[in-house]
């Protein structure tokens, strides 16, 4: 089949600029499942151009700029139109060159789903600019982000915004979004990384039956918490964990001491995704005396829940919405 554009016409056309959520993963006890999406974003335009490769790169994580072909980003668009083509069952290959604006301001390695993020845009930015683009829809774009990050938990809220519950069944990875009725949450965020891959690897290969039930049940209650808006003493039981936290914090030890103590208040904290970030849910009143209890270290984000995933922001073009 050949597509109804070429790339020389998507190089004549406008850019697209894709916004991207940062989400917090795991919640407590929903490991590799459950997910949030916030109020904190990167943007990346992509332009289809006549030749090479340029990267520019302003905020978080400048240094990735030089990584050229090996960006993530760059990666992913890769990827996307080679698996565009196969759906499609068009021939276009990789356009003739790329330029790409990045504004990041999700810290990189901190557990606010940076990777995800940029995963996401990439994989929304090719769907856009590729002619035969609509055939990769939200399913197979979920497969695709998931298969690059490894696990499901923080691109499932990155795509469609809101809560979600993440996981994979016999036709590959899948996700339930809800509409979660909590106000602000608050991320503190410290200056050292830490990066998934290495979280991961502190991980045991098993855990006690008791610890695995405890945290079933836990999940299934903090669902209902968010969904409903259930209180703070029911939101406390729901974030407790017994299935990463406590593996992870010899690589994180002022996080985990910052979540134990602020739990010890009856305020429910969490590593957020695989760390070192602290999320906490809670009214912004509380943060604010929170915050001078926590001392120095930490950068305070209030955010609150992202309605929306990753979507095209500036389409001039008038194409595919
Ligand atoms: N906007 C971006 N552009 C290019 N590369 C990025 C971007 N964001 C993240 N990365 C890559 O992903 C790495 C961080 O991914 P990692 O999975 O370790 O942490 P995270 O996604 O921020 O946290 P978590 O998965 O725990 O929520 C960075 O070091 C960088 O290589
Ligand atoms: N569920 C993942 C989230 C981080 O990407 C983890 O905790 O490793």
């Amino acid at each position: 089949m050949t597509a109804d554009r070429d790339w020389a016409e998507v190089a004549a056309g406008p850019p697209v600029t894709v916004r991207a959520p940062a989400t917090s993963a795991n919640l407590g006890p929903g490991f590799d499942s459950l997910g949030l999406a916030l109020t904190l974003y990167d943007d990346v335009e992509v332009a289809v151009t006549s030749g090479g490769l340029a990267i520019e790169v302003d905020g978080e994580g400048a240094e990735v700029a030089g990584r050229g072909e090996r960006h993530l980003i760059v990666q992913v668009l890769r990827r996307a139109f080679g698996l565009l083509d196969e759906l499609a069952g068009t021939d276009l290959g990789q356009p003739p060159g790329l330029r790409l604006r990045c504004a990041n301001r999700i810290p990189h390695s901190r557990g606010l789903g940076s990777s995800s993020a940029a995963i996401v845009a990439g994989i929304v930015a090719a769907r856009h600019l590729h002619p035969a683009g609509a055939a990769l829809d939200d399913a197979a774009a979920l497969r695709l982000a998931t298969e690059i990050e490894g696990h499901p938990d923080n691109v499932a809220p990155c795509l469609a915004g809101g809560l979600t519950i993440a996981w994979t069944g016999g036709t590959g990875p899948r996700s339930v979004r809800l509409e979660p009725r909590i106000g602000q949450v608050t991320a503190f965020v410290p200056e050292r990384r830490l990066a998934t891959e290495q979280a991961r690897g502190l991980l045991p290969g098993t855990v006690p039956h008791g610890d695995a039930a405890a945290n079933a049940g836990r999940a299934a209650l903090l669902i209902a918490a968010l969904a409903e808006g259930l209180g703070t003493d029911v939101l406390l039981d729901a974030t407790e964990d017994r299935l990463h936290q406590d593996y992870r914090a010899p690589a994180m030890p002022e996080s985990a001491e910052l979540v134990a103590r602020l739990r010890g208040k009856g305020v429910p904290a969490v590593i957020s995704g695989a760390g070192p970030t602290v999320l906490v849910f809670t009214s912004s009143a509380r943060v604010d005396s929170m915050s001078a209890e926590v001392g120095n270290g930490w950068h305070i984000h209030p955010l609150n829940v992202a309605p929306h995933g990753a979507r095209v922001q500036h389409d001039r073009s008038g194409a595919r919405p």
